[in-house]
């Protein structure tokens, strides 16, 4: 338990220009303490100052000057009192003063800079940024949101709020439990995941708030705001749970009945207000008299709320809003007088711990396990389930604890289970047979020495493996090769017959700019095209471009000579980051993911080669397009979405500095145009709709979009599963032929076993696959390597020869160790 007095702060607002100041100070008392001190003219008769007394002197934590940051204020005030939070302990921070000094200023901040944000925002921002350094905890944050208004409590985050009127909502009630401890019914309490959610979370109850200020309730001034973090906190692996509070409040005007001159309604709020703060005056003077037994929490709805902040278990810290302006004096003083008696009141702030409840239930279950067992033991009733594994291992453990340690007793940790102790007995026996019989000495046979492999012969071990990799792999390559030049001279008769068709202008231009990698010419290609291609001339056309390499995109085959239309194609030709950057990014990082997973990390150039060339033909590449286009479509939608979410927002903040300029015109008593507020609110509850529409429109987008990723990635994980069958397919067929060639070979007379024989030179291949070193091939230079054709183009023969040749160095090498 930590015991501590309420901390306080007090902080000047700058005065308005032309206003008189009064006279005040600000130094250190004898112990080095802060303090400010205000001079009092006499003839002063505000009836809270004591006149007799000229000056007065107030002690404070620390005195924030008039031109101090909000960041300062934080660190001072707020950073202390989290931390306390973020280590289990509840926490309070509320701002008291007169209407106009700076609570909502200090508390929320201000809307213009966001250099103005106040302690909640920071607040917000600090925890997050905690827990992201901390990746040991495990934590979650929850937000309410209550505003209390002529003793009833509202619910700034009810979903309901902004459909109705303050005063339609459900109204927010106390009720006390058998220990005494005060519950909100009504209150919501919101998940906040991340540090946005929360901020939003504060954005919709501020706006709420302003929101809900109908004609009855014009002004923030005259209700009580709490906003509440409830902090749970865990250390990953640990079996406690630590959960606090932490309540940032922004009490109403402090200022007396007498001075508002108020009537009607505005009387009846006014006497709300200062009969609430009376009695929380009254909580605070009963907690700072030590002989008072009572302290009238139940009085009013905030003292009932705060009553833990207050002299209970919590740590609390006041930050007095003070005007320096002279007008103001009595007010100031009377706050800084309010401020003296709350620094004496002492709190007992408890760590708020507890064990997580799943770890006591599987506690308390083995508790209820060993009881039961204990009872079976004492009423003989016995049980003849298997022992499972993990009842074996503790056996195993407390037999080794009792032979390692003579005091040691089984029974401490296998209770009196009856199928324990016989497997305890069995393991005992078999350690006194073991002790009891000489150790006999192996046969030497039986020693087995695993010394490490000569290196040599690991590495001939992996480099016939690769080579026989390699050996497939080419199989393969050279199968496709073929298709491919198959397919190539397929393409060049129709080519040509296409050359000879009616069309065969449009064709050959369109092929011309498919070819060319230059967008420009895409560009102006289409703008000078004679029109649409052709629908007979458009599979064609999608078949060439395919042999190239290219996806000829159906929409420009339509498109005419109009420059918008040949702009669009140049777009879909290059597509930017805009349209497509997102999900081709995306596509690319599945693609390697996938790879990746499914080839194992480590692809043979032969089998990328192989998998890039079986993925261009694949038949579900149209279902991945489509995937992609929608994606990208949405990928566009979601950015305007965000982008109209973003105006409301700023739309609201405008508004509401309009507005709050507005009362604070009237706050002053300078003429205000009712029909200019009138047109604020409507503009304010237009934005809200189009903000509320524009996030929930984005939220269920979000999760389509991720749906669609999620669509994608399996589609691509389909490809690449189809790709490895086709591929073990191959391999299998490939294996099978060269068996069946290699086995009608003769074995050369003095090959032995397993020696290869030298291969011959020249551009005769060497022996067969690595597999078989022991065989030799004969034939011509067309099938000179075993299960290998060769393709009948020059080139690439010869790479494969290349291949072949170097392959049988290393053989030759290898064989040499
Ligand atoms: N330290 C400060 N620096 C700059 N502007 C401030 C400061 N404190 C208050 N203000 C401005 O003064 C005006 C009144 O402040 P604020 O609304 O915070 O007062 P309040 O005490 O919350 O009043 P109320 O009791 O009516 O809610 C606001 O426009 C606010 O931006």
């Amino acid at each position: 338990m930590v015991k501590q007095t309420i901390q306080i702060f007090c902080r000047l607002k700058p005065p308005s220009s032309k206003a008189r100041l009064s006279n005040y100070d600000v130094d250190s008392d004898a112990e080095g303490k802060p303090r400010i001190s205000f001079v009092c003219p006499r003839e002063l008769t505000d009836g809270s100052v004591n006149n007799k007394k000229e000056q007065f002197k107030f002690r404070f934590e620390r005195v924030f000057a008039t031109d101090c940051r909000q960041e300062d204020v934080f660190e001072h005030v707020a950073r202390p009192v989290i931390n306390n939070v973020l280590s289990g302990y509840n926490g309070t921070i509320f701002a008291y003063g007169q209407t106009g000094s700076g609570k909502t200023f200090t508390v929320t901040g201000g809307a213009e800079r966001y250099a103005d944000r106040g302690i909640i925002p920071r607040t917000l921002s600090y925890i997050f940024a905690y827990f992201e350094q901390r990746p040991e905890f495990e934590f979650s944050l929850g937000v309410s949101y209550l505003e209390i208004y002529n003793e009833n409590g509202y619910d700034l985050l009810d979903p309901k709020h902004e459909a109705a009127r303050l005063e339609d909502l459900p109204k927010v009630t106390l009720f006390e439990d058998a220990g005494q401890q005060i519950h909100l019914k009504n209150l919501s309490v919101h998940p906040a995941a991340s540090e946005e959610d929360a901020l939003n979370l504060l954005f919709v109850g501020d706006t709420n708030r302003m929101i809900a200020e109908t004609p009855m309730n014009q002004a923030s001034t005259r209700s009580h705001c709490i906003f509440t973090a409830h902090l749970t906190v865990k250390e990953v692996g640990s079996a406690t749970v630590r959960r606090a509070k932490l309540h940032l409040v922004d009490l109403a005007g402090s200022e007396r009945v007498s001075k508002t001159g108020v009537n009607g309604l505005l009387l009846t709020e006014a006497k709300y207000i200062n009969l609430s703060l009376h009695y929380l005056e009254q909580v605070i003077v009963a907690l700072s008299e030590r002989s008072r037994s009572h302290v009238p929490y139940r009085n009013s709805m905030m003292t009932s709320v705060l009553r833990d902040s207050l002299g209970g278990n919590c740590m609390t810290t006041m930050i007095a809003t003070l005007s320096v302006e002279s007008a103001n004096l009595g007010e100031t003083i009377s706050t800084c007088r309010f401020a003296q008696r709350v620094a004496i009141i002492k709190n007992d702030a408890v760590l708020n711990e507890e064990l997580d409840p799943s770890l006591l239930i599987s506690r308390l279950r083995s508790e209820v396990a060993q009881l039961k067992a204990e009872i079976a033991a004492l009423t003989g009733e016995q049980r003849d389930d298997e022992l499972t594994e993990e009842e074996l291992q503790m056996c195993r453990a407390a037999v080794d604890a009792f032979l390692a340690d003579t005091n040691a007793s089984p029974l401490a940790s296998v209770g009196f289970d009856g199928r324990k102790l016989g497997q305890c007995f069995r393991l005992i026996r078999d350690a006194a047979k073991a002790a009891a019989t000489p150790a006999e000495p192996a046969p030497p046979q039986q020693i087995v020495t695993i010394a490490p492999e000569p290196l040599a012969t690991k590495e001939v071990r992996e480099l016939r493996e690769t080579i026989s990799q390699r050996d497939n792999e080419i199989v393969i390559l050279v199968g496709m090769l073929k298709q491919e030049k198959r397919r190539a001279a397929e393409a060049s008769v129709m080519l040509q017959q296409m050359a000879e068709s009616p069309g065969a202008n449009i064709f050959l231009y369109y092929l011309k700019i498919w070819l060319n990698p230059n967008p420009s010419f895409a560009s102006t290609g289409c703008q000078s095209a004679a029109g649409p291609v052709a629908q007979e001339v458009q599979p064609h056309l999608l078949q060439a471009g395919r042999y190239c390499g290219i996806d000829v995109p159906l929409s420009l085959l339509a498109f005419g000579r109009s420059p918008a239309s040949a702009a669009a194609a140049a777009a879909l030709h290059q597509p930017t980051e805009s349209t497509g950057g997102e999900s081709d990014r995306l596509s690319q990082q599945l693609e390697q993911s996938a790879k990746a997973r499914i080839l194992g990390g480590q692809l043979s150039l032969g089998r990328q080669e192989a998998f890039e060339l079986f993925k261009r033909d694949y038949a579900g590449n149209p279902e991945i397009e489509r995937h992609k286009q929608r994606l990208r479509d949405n990928y566009g939608l979601a950015k305007q979405l965000g982008a109209s979410v973003n105006e409301s927002r700023q739309a609201i903040e405008r508004l509401k500095a309009g507005l709050e300029r507005a009362r604070l015109r009237r706050a002053l008593g300078s003429e205000s145009d009712s029909s200019e507020e009138a047109a604020l609110r409507a503009d304010m509850e237009q934005s809200k709709a189009e903000y509320r529409d524009s996030f929930q429109r984005l939220k269920s987008l979000k999760a389509e979009i991720e749906h669609q990723q999620h669509q994608l990635e399996m589609l691509k994980v389909r490809l690449v599963k189809d790709f490895e069958a086709w591929w073990a397919e191959q391999s299998s067929a490939n294996a099978a032929a060269a068996a069946a060639t290699t086995a009608a070979w003769p074995t050369p007379p003095g090959s032995a076993g397993g020696r290869a024989v030298a291969a011959s030179s020249g551009s005769r291949p060497p022996s067969g696959a690595g597999s078989r070193p022991g065989k030799q091939r004969t034939g011509s230079t067309g099938d000179a390597a075993a299960g290998i054709q060769l393709t009948g183009d020059k080139e690439t023969d010869a790479e494969i020869m290349a291949f072949m040749r170097a392959r049988q160095n290393l053989l030759k090498q290898s064989q040499r160790h």
